[in-house]
C-alpha cells in the first residue's frame, strides 16, 4: 500500500463515540414503596450511583427530582428534593445521572438555590454543567497556601492573617457577631469573587443578609447560594456542594475567590436527617459516621489551586453553644482547617466587635506569612494576652498588688488598648495594624514585606 492509499482520518470520530455512547432506551424504574421521607424505586439500581439524581412527574405533571440515598440489590431508596406528596406506588422514575450545576460568570450579583436556579426573578444565564462531585486539586501538584490578604480588620491583618488559599473555621455561639464579621470579609476582603453558601438559614435572614448585611457594594462581587430552613434536608446539604461548585468555576478562571460557609452546623444537621433517612445510624456522637468524609470533601476541595488555577480562600462558620470546641462539627473541622478563630460571648457583651478570642484562636498560615518583625510584635502580644488571662482574676478581685510583678503590671495596663487596635477596621494594609501594635508595645517596626 502506497502513502496515498491511507485512508484519511475520520473528522467525524467524536461525534459518532458520542453517538454510539447514547443508549437506544432509556432505564427506567417504578416506585415500589413510599413514606414521608423518601421511597424505594425498584429497576433502577444498576443504572445509578449514591447520590445521583432522578427525574420523574408528579401529580401535576411538573418534572421533580430526587436523589439516590441508598443502594441495595434490585432496588434503590431516593430522596425527594420537594415534597413527597402526591406520589404513589408504579409511578415512572428515570435516572438523570451525578448532580450537577451550571455556573455563569454572570452569577455574581445574584442569590440562587442548591439547583442553580434564580431566587430572585430575573433570569440567569446557565453556564457548562460542572460535576457537585469534582475532586480537589491533586496534592501533589495544588500550591501552597498564598500571600496574606488585606481583610480591613486589625485582628485578622495582625494577629490572624488569612492568606492567599487559606481555609479557617469560625467558631460562635448565636448572636456573637458572627454575620456581621461575615459580611464584613464579603465587603472588603482582598478577593476577585466572592461566594456565599446560606445553609438552612430562614427566609428573612438571607433577604436580610443580602440587603442589610452584605449590601450593593458586597452584592457587586458576591454569588449567594442560599437554601432555606424549610427547604427539604438534602437541598439544603446540596446548598454547600453547589456553593463549592460555583467558587471552583472561578477559581479554575484564575480568580481569586473567597468562599463563606455559613454553616457546617446546619450542614451537618441536614446530611444527619438524609443519612439516618436512608438507614445510616447516628454514631459518631449524634452524627453519621459519612458526615466526616463529608466535610473533608468539602474542606480540601476550597484552598488553594494548581496550574493556571486561582485559588480559594475559605471561611466556614460552626456554631458552638458556649464555646464548647470539643462538641463534633467543631471537632472534625478543626483538624481539617487551616486555622480556627473563636468569637466570644463575653467580648461581644463588652461591646468589642469583631469578638475574636485573640488567644483562643489560631492561624496556621503564620510565621511563613508575616516577616520576621511582624512575627516578633505577635509573639509578644501573645504573651502579653496569656499572663493577663491567667492573672486578670486576681487583679480585679484585688488580691494582687500593683509593682509586685512587672509583667503583670504591664499586661493589665497594655490589655485594654490592645483589645481597642484589635477593633480597628478600615485599614488599608496589614503593616497599619502592625504599626499600632508595634507603637503600643513601643518597638520598632519597618513596615516588614510579607514573605508569603
Ligand atoms: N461590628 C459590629 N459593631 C457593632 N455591633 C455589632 C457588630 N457586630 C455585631 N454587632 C451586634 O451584635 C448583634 C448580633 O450580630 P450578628 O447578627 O452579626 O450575630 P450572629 O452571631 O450572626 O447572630 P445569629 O446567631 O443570631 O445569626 C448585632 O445586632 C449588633 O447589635
Amino acid at each position: 500500500m502506497t502513502q496515498t492509499d491511507v485512508p484519511p482520518a475520520d473528522p467525524f470520530a467524536s461525534l459518532r463515540a458520542q453517538v454510539a455512547s447514547i443508549r437506544a432506551a432509556c432505564p427506567l424504574g417504578r416506585i415500589a414503596s413510599l413514606d414521608p421521607s423518601g421511597f424505594v424505586v425498584e429497576g433502577l439500581s444498576d443504572h445509578a450511583l449514591l447520590g445521583d439524581e432522578l427525574v420523574y412527574e408528579d401529580a401535576a405533571g411538573a418534572v421533580q427530582r430526587a436523589e439516590v440515598s441508598r443502594l441495595d440489590r434490585g432496588s434503590l431508596r431516593a430522596t425527594p428534593f420537594g415534597a413527597a406528596d402526591g406520589l404513589r406506588i408504579g409511578l415512572p422514575v428515570r435516572p438523570a445521572g451525578g448532580p450537577r450545576v451550571s455556573p455563569h460568570d454572570g452569577w455574581i450579583g445574584r442569590i440562587v438555590d442548591p439547583f442553580g436556579r434564580a431566587l430572585d426573578d430575573r433570569p440567569l444565564a446557565p453556564g457548562v454543567p460542572v460535576s457537585l462531585r469534582a475532586p480537589a486539586p491533586a496534592p501533589a501538584r495544588r500550591r501552597g497556601m498564598g500571600a496574606r490578604l488585606s481583610t480591613g480588620l486589625a485582628v485578622f491583618d495582625t494577629m490572624l492573617p488569612i492568606a492567599m488559599g487559606q481555609r479557617i473555621g469560625l467558631f460562635a455561639g448565636s448572636g456573637v457577631g458572627k454575620s456581621t464579621l461575615l459580611g464584613d470579609l464579603a465587603r472588603n476582603m482582598e478577593a476577585d469573587v466572592c461566594v456565599l453558601a446560606l445553609v438552612g438559614e430562614r427566609g428573612r435572614e438571607v433577604s436580610d443578609f443580602v440587603r442589610k448585611v452584605l449590601g450593593p457594594e458586597g452584592m457587586a462581587r458576591t454569588v449567594v447560594v442560599a437554601a432555606t430552613s424549610d427547604m427539604p434536608a438534602n437541598m439544603r446539604r446540596r446548598c454547600a456542594f453547589t456553593a463549592l461548585a460555583v467558587a471552583e468555576h472561578f477559581r479554575d478562571r484564575g480568580r481569586r475567590v473567597l468562599f463563606l460557609c455559613d454553616s457546617l452546623t446546619r450542614l451537618a444537621e441536614a446530611h444527619r436527617e438524609v443519612a439516618t433517612a436512608a438507614g445510616e445510624e447516628a454514631s459518631l456522637r449524634g452524627h453519621p459516621p459519612s458526615l466526616t468524609p463529608l466535610l473533608a470533601s468539602l474542606c480540601e476541595r476550597a484552598g488553594p489551586g494548581e496550574g493556571a488555577q486561582g485559588d480559594i480562600t475559605a471561611v466556614f462558620t460552626v456554631l458552638v453553644a458556649g464555646s464548647d470546641m470539643e462538641e463534633p462539627v467543631a471537632d472534625i473541622v478543626r483538624g481539617q482547617l487551616d486555622g480556627h478563630v473563636v468569637l466570644s460571648r463575653e467580648i461581644a457583651e463588652a461591646g468589642r466587635f469583631p469578638a475574636v478570642d485573640v488567644l483562643r484562636s489560631v492561624s496556621r498560615s503564620l510565621p511563613g506569612c508575616a516577616a520576621a518583625e511582624e512575627n516578633v510584635l505577635i509573639g509578644e502580644v501573645r504573651k502579653i494576652l496569656g499572663v493577663h488571662d491567667r492573672t486578670d482574676l486576681m487583679v480585679t478581685s484585688g488580691l494582687y498588688e500593683r509593682g509586685s510583678n512587672p509583667e503583670v503590671d504591664r499586661a493589665t495596663a497594655l490589655v485594654p488598648r490592645l483589645n481597642e487596635v484589635f477593633t480597628a477596621r478600615g485599614l488599608t494594609r496589614p503593616s497599619d495594624g502592625f504599626r499600632l501594635l508595634a507603637g503600643l508595645l513601643g518597638r520598632p517596626y519597618s513596615g516588614g514585606a510579607a514573605t508569603a
